[in-house]
């Protein structure tokens, strides 16, 4: 792994007097894949269309290769593609001809243009799609499209706003692959996503972000291994929500747990022995407990572990 390709220095971004970034600080290193994670409206997009030159910090600034985003921005939009989170492109455009433009925009002759386009539209099942109108396909379809402009383009830095939302199984795990084959090939990475499941199948780091702030950053594995205890009981009880919640705060130990829909995780200590305790006090206060589960923290518990939020919300 190289030197900081991306460094976010003090970086903050206000719309009026909406704060979508709020002072942030942030290393990304050359050759990896980063992930920023968060549910909606938490400033992914935002710190993303920063590092682009779409938008211009409030204040801080953000540094590409070393160059900063508000004074040499001709300089990093060299380095940088991206794949917005929501395509956009002419009504009439077809698929083959915008990427067959794209390509040559980013410096393919014509035959190598040609050659790149038809294999990246191979891979994601594009081709059949290739003479339709933009308005004519679909929002999953829109979206591929997007993010073959950066396969094709291959540049240092590629950035995938919500690469797979809208997309469908399969099509997600061929772009799972070409994410990392760019990343293989010397692209440095950097998804935007609010899918724990895509973050942690493909990001080798991740920087937890919410209400605009970071609240956490490490690899996968060292996140859980933050959650104290690093046990979770998983509960699923018929009974009253607030009775489940005085049993577990009258229990010493207990910290932090979560709620919803007849089910409780719990964040603890060992575990096995703590959840011997909890089955009598639910049964002395008539909770009936249907199943009981000891677990390792999901990436969804680790999120609520340092935001006290879901990423479901
Ligand atoms: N152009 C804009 N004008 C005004 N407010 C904006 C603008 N862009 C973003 N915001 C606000 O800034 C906050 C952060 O939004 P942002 O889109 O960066 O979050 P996000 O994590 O990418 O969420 P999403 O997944 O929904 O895109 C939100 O409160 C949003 O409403």
């Amino acid at each position: 792994m190289g030197g900081y390709a991306v460094e976010i220095r003090n970086f903050t971004k206000r719309f009026g007097p909406t704060v979508a970034v709020d002072n942030l600080n942030l290393d990304i290193y050359e050759g990896e894949i980063f992930g920023l994670l968060g549910p909606n409206g938490s400033g992914k997009t935002t710190t993303l269309l920063t590092l682009a030159t779409v938008y211009r910090p409030t204040s801080g600034d953000i540094y590409v290769f070393g160059h900063s985003v508000t004074r040499e921005g001709d300089l990093v939009r060299r380095f940088v593609g991206i794949a917005f989170q929501e395509p956009k492109a002419l009504w009439i455009d077809t698929p083959y001809e915008l990427l067959l433009w794209h390509a040559r925009v980013v410096g393919y002759s014509s035959s190598g243009a040609k050659e790149v386009v038809r294999e990246v539209m191979e891979r994601l099942n594009l081709w059949e799609h290739r003479k339709k109108q933009f308005y004519q396909l679909s929002g999953g379809t829109r979206k591929k499209l997007e993010i073959a402009k950066v396969l094709i383009q291959r540049p240092r830095i590629a950035i995938f706003d919500e690469p797979t939302a809208q997309v469908d199984v399969i099509t997600k795990h061929a772009l799972w692959d070409m994410i990392r084959e760019l990343r293989d090939e010397g692209s440095t990475v950097i998804v935007a996503t609010n899918d724990m499941f895509e973050a942690e199948r493909i990001c080798e780091r991740l920087a937890i972000m919410y209400k605009g702030k970071l609240r956490a950053l490490g690899r996968v594995e060292e996140l859980k291994d933050k959650i104290p205890g690093g046990d979770v009981v998983e509960i699923h009880y018929e009974g009253d929500e607030s009775t489940v919640r005085r049993v577990l705060e009258s229990m010493a130990d207990v910290g932090k747990y979560q709620i919803s829909d007849h089910r409780v995780r719990i964040y603890l200590n060992k575990g096995e022995e703590k959840a011997v305790e909890i089955i009598s006090s639910f049964s002395r206060s008539n909770l009936k407990i249907k199943k009981i589960m000891i677990q390792e923290p999901t990436l969804d518990d680790v999120f609520f572990y340092f935001t006290g939020a879901t990423l479901r919300e």
